[in-house]
């Protein structure tokens, strides 16, 4: 085919040159005529046409679906026709699934319509390095075909592409952890704001410890957010949800987290956001993120000082004044900035994220806050509309108990579970307290012993929160005494 073209246009070059070059015998008139028409010409003589789909569109903030598609489209019938390929591991982690490598080739048969795919890359004009976007590389497909078949091939051609891309990209689909790379990492050559590994935490809502009926209140929540995309665009709400997990260390939040994207088969975006320098980051960021996935932001209140952060910032800017006089105190600040994250995530930038006009973008959502202290965080953040269900995870009761003799010791029941009921009551054990006293330690410990072993925990830990709760109350008398005296 290029050949053909090649040949064409190098003919019309040609007899370009020569109409020039003895362009005094050619009339004035005929002469302008064609030089003005040269490209019509060229475009009349050329067959074919061509469209290029780039990676990134819209100021690069997002990948291109059709790119995306298209890349999974290719990759199975390249397999047969290109020589350089790219290899990555599916999702059964047992196969390989391969895709053509930059400048390839591979032609495709449509409703007996050859088209051309190409792969390729725009380089960067200069390599110094540059903070503007425009200096990287950019990678495209590009598409040719007989324009004798632009109907069939715009149309149905392009459809029957993106549609069967998207069917490969599920097949293959592996689920990803995403956390956040520091902003320095987006530019350059391989621009990347998440880092991804693939997400394989096992644990599920079976696995999970706690009371039956909540648990199942929860899978149905997700279960109905996950099917709900005509309602609700019917009532005009963007398609996410927000959950906060509250509740004491160990108690299963994180777990909880892992078995909801294994329940929904999402992905999940760790967000960690000391390291974002700003809101607009934080945007970046959240655009950033595909669909069917989980946002976490965990121990929401040791991650930024939401609310006292402007309060903080005052002070520092009073003590200012007092450490420019002092050259030791000036040296110390001056390390300390370098040191600092410097993170200016506010508040405000939060819920913007979380619910302002940003925040529609992809769809099918899912954003969680984790924190052991639910009274710390400002009311703003958590009020129904933008956390709109409030999941605690509370202590070890004993529902929770039986779900994990269940799962480490395929115990259902047992003598002991009587007295275990007991010692429960009263006790403010976690679930990894209690998942640990029932976890084997070694070939010689049985169920029972186990069971045993919990039942010694627990009594123990009760004896001492009443030898507390003693010393407490007669501390308290004391205090009572004195102030009295
Ligand atoms: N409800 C639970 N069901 C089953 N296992 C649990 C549960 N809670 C805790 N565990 C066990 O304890 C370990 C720690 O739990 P996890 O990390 O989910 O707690 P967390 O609430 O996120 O704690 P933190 O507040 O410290 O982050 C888990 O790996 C799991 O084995
Ligand atoms: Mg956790």
């Amino acid at each position: 085919m290029w050949t053909e073209l090649g040949a064409t246009i190098s003919s019309l070059a040609v007899a370009f040159f020569m109409l020039d070059k003895y362009s005094h015998c050619v009339p004035y008139i005929l002469r302008g005529y064609l030089a003005r028409n040269f490209r019509k010409l060229v475009n009349f003589v050329n067959p074919y046409v061509e469209i290029t789909f780039l990676e990134y569109t819209g100021e690069r903030l997002k990948r291109s679906d059709a790119f995306l598609a298209i890349q999974n489209y290719l990759s199975t019938s390249s397999t047969q026709n290109a020589r350089k390929l790219m290899a990555d591991v599916a999702n059964d982690s047992q196969s390989v699934v391969l895709s053509m490598q930059e400048h390839e080739e591979v032609t495709d048969v449509f409703n007996g319509v050859n088209v051309w795919w190409a792969s390729g890359k725009i380089l960067p004009q200069s390599k110094t390095i540059s903070f503007s976007h425009i200096t990287e590389e950019k990678r495209y497909y590009k598409l040719t075909f007989d324009k004798h078949y632009r109907e069939i091939i715009t149309k149905s051609y392009l459809q029957h592409v993106l549609k069967e891309g998207k069917e490969i990209k599920e097949k293959n689909r592996q689920r990803m952890l995403y956390t956040n790379t520091p902003s320095k990492d987006w530019q350059g050559w391989r621009p990347t704001k998440w880092g991804n590994i693939v997400f394989e935490h096992p644990s599920t809502f079976d696995t999970l410890a706690m009371e039956t009926q909540k648990k199942d209140e929860i899978k149905k929540d997700l279960i109905k957010f996950s099917k709900g995309k005509d309602y609700y665009a019917k009532i005009g709400k963007a398609w996410k949800r927000g959950y906060l997990l509250y509740g004491p260390p160990g108690t299963g939040k994180s777990s909880m987290i892992a078995a909801m994207a294994n329940l929904l088969d999402y992905d999940v975006y760790d967000i960690e956001l000391t390291t974002i320098k700003d809101n607009s980051e934080l945007r970046k960021l959240l655009i950033d993120t595909k669909g069917r996935s989980i946002i976490v932001i965990e121990d929401i209140d040791c991650s930024l000082d939401l609310t006292g952060q402007r309060k903080k910032r005052k002070e520092k800017d009073d003590d200012e004044a007092d450490k420019e006089k002092d050259p030791i105190l000036k040296l110390k600040k001056e390390a300390e900035k370098e040191g600092e994250s410097g993170s200016k995530v506010t508040l405000s930038g939060l819920l913007n994220v979380i619910d302002g006009i940003w925040s529609a973008c992809g769809g099918e959502r899912i954003i969680i806050f984790t924190t052991n202290y639910v009274d710390k965080l400002d009311p703003a953040l958590i009020r129904t509309g933008r956390m709109d269900k409030h999941i605690e995870m509370s202590y070890c009761c004993f529902d929770a108990f039986k779900v994990l003799a269940k799962n480490y010791l395929d115990i259902e029941s047992h003598e002991l579970f009587g007295k275990i009921e007991e010692v429960f009551a009263g006790t403010k054990m976690s679930p990894a307290y209690v998942a640990d006293m029932l976890m084997p330690k070694s070939e010689e410990q049985d169920g029972e012993t186990c069971l045993k072993n919990l039942i010694a925990g627990l009594e123990a830990s009760k004896e001492e929160a009443g030898k507390k709760s003693e010393e407490a109350a007669m501390l308290e008398a004391e205090d009572g005494v004195a102030t009295e005296g």
